[in-house]
């Protein structure tokens, strides 16, 4: 009996990778009796045959986090991808990633890449989430900046990428690791689901102990499964002053003697932080009512 990570899984057959080698597997009967699915992210303990390399998944441990799209377990860490230019920085959509990452339990990683196009607009945008707390890193795959400090983020982890189409997600990581030699555009492709494709996802091992997912996580950008105090939480320079709002259950919208009203005038908050937020909110409330 030996522990592994399910790595991969195709047709019923699960690659536990076990340290020195990768052996197929499949699940015992016993777990389709249950309904349990084996997930990719898996630890695992399996039994298998040492003369041909294939076994039996015995036993799957619990699993820290689960992700639905796409489907992988015990994912520790979200790397929000963005780009200065081509295609131009999005806040709406990093500060929506950020709330689904904090959403699914992760640990947040904001990645401004392409800092040779505009490295004074990448400064000032690192800047800017940095001093909301986050980890920032600047990046660009054409001269090599904050590659290697991108590294080592992600050892210990297992790590998904995510962020708009061609930020360079794909870059970062054969940047990161030249032996993935993934296609440009390749990664996007495997989230459209035309009838003939099978969607799998694969984890890929940097060293032991550190896997990066081949597929971005979150194209959806779904949000509907949040509900309005758990938001307010999820903007975390929000929330650390809403400490000080008269009420408790303030939502910071129009409630009297609000705290964080009064930063955002200040310019202690960003604005663009705050309208996000409301956006954000206002799309909460009204799924509430139908
Ligand atoms: N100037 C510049 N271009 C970059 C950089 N990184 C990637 N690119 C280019 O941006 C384009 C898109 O890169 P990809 O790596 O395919 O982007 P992606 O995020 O994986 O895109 P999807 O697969 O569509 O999600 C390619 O033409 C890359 O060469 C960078 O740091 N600087
Ligand atoms: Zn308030």
């Amino acid at each position: 009996m030996t522990d592994g990570i399910i790595i991969k899984g195709i047709g019923g057959f699960y690659y536990v990778d076990i340290g020195h080698n990768i052996v197929e597997c499949r699940a015992r009967g016993l777990f389709r009796e249950q309904n349990i699915e084996p997930l990719v992210g898996d630890r695992v303990l399996i039994r298998f045959n040492k003369e041909d390399n294939r076994g039996y998944i015995e036993e799957i441990y619990p699993r820290d986090t689960v992700l639905t799209r796409p489907p992988i377990s015990n994912v520790t860490q979200l790397i929000i991808v963005m780009s200065i230019a081509n295609p131009k920085i999005n806040l709406w959509f990093l500060d929506r990633l950020i709330v689904i990452g904090h959403d699914a339990n992760l640990n947040v990683i904001i990645c401004i890449n392409k800092s040779d196009i505009d490295n004074e607009m990448a400064d000032k945008i690192t800047y800017m989430y940095r001093n909301i707390g986050y980890k920032t890193i600047k990046t660009s795959t054409k001269t090599r900046e904050g590659i290697d400090k991108l590294n080592s983020l992600l050892q210990n982890q297992i790590s998904v990428f995510s962020g708009p189409s061609g930020v360079g997600k794909t870059s970062l990581l054969n940047a990161i690791n030249p032996a993935l030699n993934l296609k440009t555009g390749e990664i996007s492709k495997k989230l459209s689901r035309g009838k003939h494709t099978t969607r799998h996802v694969e984890l890929f091992k940097l060293q032991e102990n550190t896997f990066i997912s081949d597929t971005p996580g979150f194209s959806s950008l779904d949000i509907n499964h949040i509900d309005a105090n758990k938001l307010n939480t999820y903007f975390i320079d929000i929330y650390k002053s809403s400490q000080k709002c008269k009420y408790s259950d303030c939502l910071h919208i129009n409630e009297p003697d609000c705290f964080v009203i009064n930063q955002v005038k200040n310019n202690e908050i960003y604005k663009s932080r705050y309208d996000n937020y409301v956006s954000m909110l206002n799309e909460i409330k009204n799924r509430r009512r139908f």
